[in-house]
């Protein structure tokens, strides 16, 4: 791997090499298939019966992947998605459009429907996820507002996964960013976010990213000085393969509801 580390987005990050590295569910690296797993079961149980439930859901830094996005379709009438990077837009319309060479999801949506209890409604539960999709927008967390011009109505929930370390390179940025997204939601809105932490660097096919080292207590700390109330932060000491990371935390959080 060589030492450069790129930070453009647009002109570095390769959708492919991100999901043949991280999402290889099946025969890629045993800890990013734990990763992935962890991921889905606390989502599931964020967003399964009597959990959090609405009408707008906007997930910032999408990325390519839409496995964050299994539990909640089920607990949103509408999700709306996002990034920064253009062609990671463009992997998630060819997956929403179910057009040829779009990434196959099949075995994480069969584990996060066995979650649920029926491995065998994976193609119920795509056809669901695509059904709820209803936008695909650009973002750029570090301007205000992170959606620019387009019109979104706040939101129940805003999810953010694996997104805001690497769009922020210093806590200042990460905590301001933090605050954008609070901006998005409605009063008592709930912030569900997975940061990994302690994080440097992760590899994408020959290219390292940067990224903000963070601590559990940065995070939560950043949520309450954006108005948030920590509910649930639960971390891990899972490290990914191609990551140098110290462990990972999902947390969720709710908007004051007289903000
Ligand atoms: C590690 S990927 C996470 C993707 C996905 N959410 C996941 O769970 O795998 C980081 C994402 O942050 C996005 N990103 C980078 N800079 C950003 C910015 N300024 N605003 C929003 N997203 C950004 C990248 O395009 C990339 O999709």
């Amino acid at each position: 791997m060589e030492d450069k580390v790129y930070k453009d987005y647009e002109k570095e990050f390769s959708p492919r090499d991100y999901l043949d590295t991280f999402y290889n569910f099946n025969s890629g690296p045993v800890a990013e298939r734990e990763i992935v797993k962890f991921s889905l079961q606390n989502l599931y149980q964020t967003f399964s019966a009597g959990g959090l439930k609405g009408d707008v859901l906007i997930d910032v830094g999408s990325g390519p992947t839409i496995y964050q996005l299994l539990a909640a379709c089920e607990a949103f009438r509408e999700i709306i998605v996002s990034d920064y990077t253009p062609q990671n837009l463009q992997e998630l319309q060819k997956w929403l459009k179910k057009e040829p060479g779009a990434y196959d999801w099949s075995s994480i949506v069969q584990h996060a429907c066995e979650l649920e209890g029926d491995r065998s409604k994976w193609q119920e539960k795509e056809a669901k996820l695509r059904k709820t999709v209803t936008r695909v927008l650009k973002c750029d967390v570090t301007k205000t507002p992170p959606l620019g011009s387009a019109q979104v109505p706040l939101a129940d929930c805003v999810l953010t996964f694996l997104a805001m370390e690497c769009a922020c390179l210093d806590v200042d940025t990460y905590r301001a960013a933090l605050r954008r997204l609070a901006d998005l939601l409605k009063p008592g809105g709930h912030l569900v976010t997975m940061v990994t932490l302690g994080f440097q660097s992760y590899v994408v096919g020959p290219k390292k990213f940067p990224g903000v080292y963070l601590e559990r207590e940065t995070v939560e700390k950043a949520l309450q000085d954006a108005g948030c109330q920590v509910l649930k932060c639960n971390c891990t000491p899972l490290k990914y393969s191609k990551a140098l990371c110290e462990g990972l935390c999902f947390v969720v959080a709710r908007k004051s509801p007289s903000a």
